[in-house]
């Protein structure tokens, strides 16, 4: 479970988040709202990427201000550029690349790395460079190498958003699938109706907080 309490946060003068509580214990949540809105903020909040400068976030009870480490351990985060996540020029080693930091040994890090890639589809890929692959398989790659890591929550910012139709349904697929909990940022509305839960920003705050089709219905209207 995580947990926001009267979290605020702001960046030089502009005040990014407003007094946000909210629980997330739901399988699915996405996250809508305009651009500029917060919500990129909220899902860095969620695994210690940005601390509040008001207010604190728990996940499973540990606070990202004092157990960072430990949160980012728990929370993966996929960014919408794979291009910012992929660090290592070779597919294999990016995937390698958390495991190693664990100090695992060879055979289970070359275990979990076959696995991950066997499973969404990169194995004929394994040994090639990184920059070769699709903007689609670069996706899927950088959530390999969050996936890998076994996250007990995993949270996605904007991760169709660079993608065509095909490769969207392939992330979704991906994250219908995972055992984990998510969250999900997404301006692509229509991906959303299997979610059990929308939340809808506007300027810092919540505003909607409901199933997909009202909490949908409201953004609309809010967007009018
Ligand atoms: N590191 C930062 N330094 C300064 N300002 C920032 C920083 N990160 C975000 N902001 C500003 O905070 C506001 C909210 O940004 P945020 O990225 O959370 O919004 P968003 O709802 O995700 O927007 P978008 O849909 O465009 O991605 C924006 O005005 C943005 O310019």
């Amino acid at each position: 479970m995580i947990e926001l309490r009267q979290v605020s946060h702001r960046f030089g003068d502009h005040q990014v988040l407003r007094d946000v509580s909210v629980t997330l214990a739901e399988r699915r949540v996405a996250v809508v709202g305009a651009n500029g809105s917060g919500k990129s903020t909220f899902a860095r909040l969620l695994n210690g990427l940005v601390v509040p400068d008001e207010g604190s976030v728990l996940v499973d009870g540990l606070d990202t201000r004092t157990e960072g480490k430990a949160v980012r351990r728990k929370v993966g985060f996929v960014f919408q550029d794979p291009d910012t996540q992929i660090v290592y020029p070779m597919v294999e080693e990016d995937i390698a690349f958390g495991l190693k930091n664990l100090k695992l040994d060879r055979a289970e890090i070359d275990r979990r790395v076959a696995a991950v890639l066997d499973r969404y589809g990169l194995a004929g890929h394994r040994s090639r460079p990184a920059h070769l692959l699709s903007g689609g398989q670069k996706q899927m790659l950088a959530i390999c190498s969050v996936l890998v890591m076994e996250p007990a929550y995993v949270v996605f910012d904007e991760p169709t958003t660079l993608l065509d139709l095909r490769n969207k349904r392939m992330v979704m697929e991906t994250v219908a699938g995972l055992p984990q909990a998510a969250v999900f940022v997404s301006h692509d509305l229509d991906l959303l109706g299997g979610f059990d839960r929308v939340l809808v920003f506007d300027g810092g705050r919540i505003v909607a907080d409901d199933r997909p089709s009202a909490a949908i219905s409201r953004y609309v209207e809010l967007m009018a």
